[in-house]
């Protein structure tokens, strides 16, 4: 059992800091926002995270998982600190490290000798030893900084935290590398001990080739409507093939999330400041934009002109089971709709409210009276709706789906107008 600090109590942190108290671990979490902190203090979860609150309040009542905006109380006692506070992009797409550089710099100043340092969050080769120096030049004491990117998704998080493919631990000295190896020792999750940078670097090259897998099934599926196959059958026997396997490959309306559109323009940066420009990852965010558009350039052609249309908006985080708009695709589509002089009115089971247009927790209300509905998000609640209410609530049920959520043969024989993603249109009953 370790004493162990997490700075940070976003995303990452949070994880992080319930799964390591999970594990056996002391763990105290600071984060300088105070209302957070006051209200994880309280047992409240901020996250819309399946699992992670009754993991979280378990924690607490054995009193393995602490909350403080205190960092000195976190530090002096800790063994490890974990940094996991945002690293968010900059004006010119390449990362904003200086919530990293001031965290860092901050539990410099009361960090005991030989404490562990470990660097979660998603930063760009370099960091691990830029980490070191800024906080050297304040501490002066003896501490080895190791890297240990996080590769959970939003969603399930608590799954991935437990059962990853693989826990990365970047270093340059084996004793730092192995305290983290025993810090993880009651997880059966495959190690792999590397060099902070390369260490570093397989975080930002995942995310980069899991993004261009998702814009290269889109590309693919703008070429299946165009010859008149279907991309989930084209993504089917795609998928069969083990060397290419099946995840990653569902056609959609763009990924979107707080990593994905950051992380691959600041790997474009870093690759610029490496001196080789890294053509594919551009177009695979060129596509990406273009994808986040293709529900309105379908609108566009079915109606000439959106000016006035009640628009029913099914969906608004950026993936089913999480509360997370950062990034979404969503959000874009509406402000488009918006220029475009339409009226969209969204509906998601959790996100409650966005600052662009209303947000009911009702599919049906939103519906009632819509022109036409386009799904941005596959939570169940809309993959799983019936068609007949689409049907019975629609003034005349015209449906642009851009999660592929029904199959087609779903419609023989419905007076519902649908519009998906790299397949034929469905015109309804003539
Ligand atoms: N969100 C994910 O699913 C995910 C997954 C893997 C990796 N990552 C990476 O992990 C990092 C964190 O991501 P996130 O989504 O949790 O970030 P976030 O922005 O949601 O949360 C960061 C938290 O850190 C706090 N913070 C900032 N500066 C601080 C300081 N000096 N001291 C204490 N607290 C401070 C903020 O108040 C905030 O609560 C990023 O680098 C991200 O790219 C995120
Ligand atoms: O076949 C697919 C898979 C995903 N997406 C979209 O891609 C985005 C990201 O989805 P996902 O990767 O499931 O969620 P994230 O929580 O953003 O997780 C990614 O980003 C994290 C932060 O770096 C990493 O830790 C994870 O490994 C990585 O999967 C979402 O908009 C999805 O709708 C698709 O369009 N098609």
């Amino acid at each position: 059992m370790r004493k162990i600090a997490v700075i940070g109590t976003g995303y990452v942190g949070l994880v992080t800091g319930t799964c390591l108290a999970s594990l056996g671990h002391e763990v105290t979490c600071v984060d300088i926002d105070e209302k957070r902190i006051a209200s994880l203090q309280d047992g409240h979860c901020p996250l819309h995270e399946p699992g992670l609150s009754p993991l979280m309040q378990s924690n607490i009542l054995d009193k393995r998982l602490h909350f403080t905006t205190v960092l000195q109380e976190a530090v002096q006692r800790a063994e490890a600190i974990f940094i996991a506070v945002g690293t968010p992009e900059n004006e010119d797409g390449s990362a904003d490290l200086s919530y990293v550089k001031n965290a860092a710099e901050n539990l410099s100043l009361y960090m005991n000798d030989g404490t562990l340092v470990i660097l979660k969050s998603t930063v760009p080769p370099g960091t691990n030893q830029a980490v070191h120096s800024w906080m050297q030049a304040i501490s002066g004491r003896t501490f080895h900084v190791v890297s240990n990117p996080e590769f959970l998704r939003e969603g399930s998080a608590l799954h991935d935290f437990f059962y990853g493919d693989r826990i990365v631990i970047g270093h340059s000295d084996a004793e730092a590398g192995q305290m983290l190896v025993e810090i993880y020792s009651k997880m059966k999750t495959p190690i792999l001990q590397t060099d902070p940078l390369s260490a570093e670097m397989i975080k930002y090259a995942s995310n980069a080739f899991l993004a261009t897998k998702i814009s290269f099934i889109n590309e693919i599926s703008s070429l299946t409507e165009k010859v008149g196959a279907d991309i989930e059958q084209v993504a089917q026997g795609m998928g069969m093939d083990r060397r290419i396997g099946e995840q990653f490959l569902r056609a959609g309306i763009g990924f979107g999330g707080s990593c994905f559109p950051k992380d691959t323009k600041a790997l474009i940066e870093v690759a610029k400041e490496a001196g080789h420009p890294f053509r594919l990852l551009s177009a695979v965010i060129d596509v990406n934009d273009r994808q986040k558009n293709l529900l309105i350039e379908k609108a566009l052609n079915r109606y000439g002109c959106l000016k006035g249309k009640r628009v029913a908006v099914l969906g608004l985080a950026f993936k089913p089971n999480t509360d997370d708009i950062r990034e979404s695709p969503a959000l874009s589509l509406i402000k488009r709709l918006q220029e475009l002089e339409a009226d969209p009115i969204g509906y998601d089971p959790v996100v409650k409210s966005i600052p662009l247009c209303p947000v009911s927790d009702s599919i049906h209300e939103v519906l009632t009276g819509a022109d036409f509905a386009m799904i941005c998000t596959d939570w169940p609640s809309i993959s799983d709706l019936p068609l007949d209410v689409y049907e019975n609530t629609m003034k005349e049920p015209v449906l642009f789906d851009g999660r592929n959520c029904y199959p087609q043969e779903a419609f023989q024989g419905r007076n519902i107008e649908y519009h998906s993603i790299g397949r034929r249109s469905y015109k309804g009953l003539e």
